[in-house]
């Protein structure tokens, strides 16, 4: 086996000097500083604010060009060329349309050019210089190698390096070169980026999020429960597909159904027009101003038609899997349809702007026939959506319920315990999960719906839809979701969603060594990162837990919770020398950016200094690379030290 593995291997590495290159190549690697990881959550469909955070590198960018041009450049000279490296094509557009003179233009091309060059030189002192030139603009690889590495020492040289870069301006080329050296900016600046969960729901543009992502160098993705909401859709849970169509209705975001992923809601609009008036309580969130008073009435009747279908498909779902321990969740069974009441733990409360229309009493849980042609053609467009279906691949392909990478613990929402802190267990087919297995276990059947998408109701599309609203689940965190409560009862006591002990308990460093034991990571070096649930700054919570062993970094990027968290929220950068938390103020736009240079005050917070700089030797990418060597090694023996 190991012979033919290495006869394999001897068909790319065919002579003795590509072996030595590859080995000499890969242990200079591992001698290099780390890489800068940096850790983003909780997007929440907020394209624009995820793009900026994405383009200024939570801050990297600007710090960089203000080490090497504090002295020559004044603050605001460094925010225009900040913004210039952020949104190259616009802003170059708003340069060139200020210059009247083309010699004066010219004169900036030449300097800009020759500062960035500069950039680029600092940002990939770290790298390699294969790795640097993977980074380049493809046409440009060439010209900017020669630029790169120019010696100013030799002043006969300069003259050379001017020439190219007049051609370059002469022949109209300098947009393109500069444009190509503001990305190779940003992605020098960031080596990898982790998103940890929440990619979907209430903002406007996931799917734009979701093209950044699947173009971004590097990135590996820990699924939110929103996330699994929308695998679990186009695996074909029908209850999941409830849901994100009336997440979607609820912030006005249907477009997002209808218009980018294409799926019709005509039907469902034809049983909402039959059955449902206006409703105060599913009136949607945010109505913008370019509603009309008609279409909010149709996302209203929309939002109650998918509201009611969601309803009905939890009840077969939590009768047949006893052991989600959901019977609670059964609410249309409670309910006394006649004097529009419903007994929750022994209280009666009365119901508020109800719409039961579709609903049966004597079988609560019956859809309608209309109801399930609606759910079939909508399940049947859904998995016809080439997007989706793209977007969906690239969530399975780069996703996981959590991650372990470069010592520490990555995972959106919680580990499930007990008050004192044990793993909380759970039965799933006769077996008893806990802690990582039960992880491990959430994730084989995720995986294993996502590849039988024809199969709607079997206990692996099930367990998607356990995994958004489950009290065991990793990703949901809360004893129960209290949707139907939010919908019409006003007693806000009945909305109330209790946390799993976790998320006091996490205050505690005993608590997270012992869960990153768990995942067997070292625990004096680990730490775990948490996205989920918004740091509520305001009222003094701090994001750094537990010793420094547990950081939590939900973006924030959500609008509508923005007032509860009073900041945007935080992101986290991991360098060879520690890690830094960014808090991020709201973000205005990109126009404010471009035009005034106001870029989101980003304030860091030193969570840790290493002693010494970290290695790539030290790393999961250093371990592999130590692997490939080993493997060289033994081909160079195999085949050419004999
Ligand atoms: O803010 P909304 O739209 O009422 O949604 C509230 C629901 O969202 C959840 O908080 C889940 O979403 P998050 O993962 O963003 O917290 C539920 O627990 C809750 O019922
Ligand atoms: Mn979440």
């Amino acid at each position: 086996m190991k012979e033919k593995y290495l006869d394999l291997l001897a068909q790319k590495y065919d002579t003795e000097e590509k072996v030595v290159t590859e080995i000499i190549n890969l242990e200079a690697i591992l001698d290099l500083p780390k890489g800068t990881e940096h850790f983003v959550s909780d997007l929440h469909g907020e394209y624009q604010a995820f793009q900026h955070v994405l383009r200024n590198g939570s801050g990297k960018v600007k710090e960089k060009i203000r080490d090497i041009f504090k002295q020559e450049l004044s603050e605001e000279q460094i925010n225009e060329f900040a913004a210039l490296v952020y949104y190259p094509e616009e802003k170059l557009q708003l340069i060139r349309d200020g210059f009247n003179n083309k010699q004066e233009l010219n004169e900036w091309y030449e300097n800009m050019i020759d500062r960035m060059i500069q950039l680029i030189s600092y940002a990939s002192s770290k790298y390699t210089r294969t790795k640097l030139r993977k980074a380049l603009p493809k046409q440009f690889v060439y010209i900017i190698e020669e630029l790169l590495y120019k010696n100013n020492e030799f002043t006969n040289k300069k003259h050379y390096y001017s020439t190219i870069v007049q051609k370059v301006i002469s022949l109209g080329q300098a947009d393109k070169l500069i444009i190509g050296l503001s990305y190779t900016t940003q992605q020098l600046v960031v080596d990898h980026l982790h998103v940890v969960g929440d990619i979907y729901d209430r903002g406007p543009e996931p799917d734009k999020i979701m093209e950044a992502l699947i173009n971004y160098h590097s990135v590996d993705i820990q699924w939110g429960n929103h996330d699994v909401l929308w695998i679990g859709a186009y695996s074909g849970s029908k209850v999941c597909l409830a849901n994100i169509i009336r997440i979607c209705a609820r912030y006005d975001n249907l477009d997002i159904i209808e218009d980018v992923y294409g799926i019709n809601l005509r039907p469902l609009l034809n049983l909402a027009e039959k059955y449902y008036g206006d409703n105060p309580a599913f009136r949607p969130k945010r109505p913008s101003d370019r509603l009309s008073e008609q279409e909010v009435l149709q996302i209203t009747k929309i939002h109650q038609a998918i509201a009611m279908i969601q309803f009905k498909l939890e009840m077969p779902i939590i009768k047949r899997r006893p052991s989600f321990n959901m019977s609670n969740r059964l609410l249309l069974e409670k309910v006394d349809y006649g004097k529009s009441e419903i007994m929750i733990q022994g209280k009666k409360y009365k119901l508020d702007n109800t719409c039961f229309a579709t609903v049966n009493p004597e079988q609560p849980d019956q859809l309608l026939e209309e109801e399930k042609q609606v759910m079939n053609k909508l399940l049947f467009s859904v998995q016809h959506s080439e997007k989706l279906a793209r977007h969906m691949d690239f969530l399975i392909k780069k996703g996981t319920l959590y991650l372990r990478y470069n010592g520490n613990l990555l995972i959106h929402g919680c580990v499930p315990v007990d008050e004192k802190g044990k793993m909380e267990k759970m039965v799933i087919d006769n077996k008893t999960y806990a802690g990582r297995e039960l992880f491990d276990i959430f994730e084989s059947y995720l995986r294993q719906a996502f590849r039988n998408p024809e199969e709607t109701d079997d206990l692996a599309t099930d367990m998607v839809w356990y995994l958004w609203t489950g009290e065991y689940s990793s990703l949901f965190g809360k004893r129960e979701m209290t949707t139907f409560e939010r919908y019409f009862i006003k007693d806000k006591e009945t909305h109330k969603e209790g946390k799993n002990p976790y998320y006091y308990l996490r205050e505690k460093e005993e608590i997270c060594r012992a869960i990153l034991e768990e995942f067997d990571l070292d625990p004096d070096q680990g730490r775990i990162i948490n996205g989920h649930t918004p740091v509520k700054e305001i009222d003094g919570e701090n994001p750094v837990k537990a010793n420094g062993k547990m950081i939590v970094i939900d973006g924030g990027f959500s609008k509508a919770y923005q007032s509860t968290t009073g900041i945007a929220g935080y992101t986290l950068l991991y360098n060879s020398f520690g890690m830094q938390l960014v808090a991020h103020q709201h973000f205005s736009s990109k126009e404010d950016v471009l035009r005034n240079g106001n870029d989101v005050l980003s304030v860091k917070r030193l969570v840790d200094e290493e002693l010494e700089r970290k290695k790539v030797l030290e790393t999961n990418m250093g371990e592999k690379l130590l692997q490939e060597i080993n493997m060289l090694n033994g081909l160079m023996r195999y085949r050419y030290m004999k």
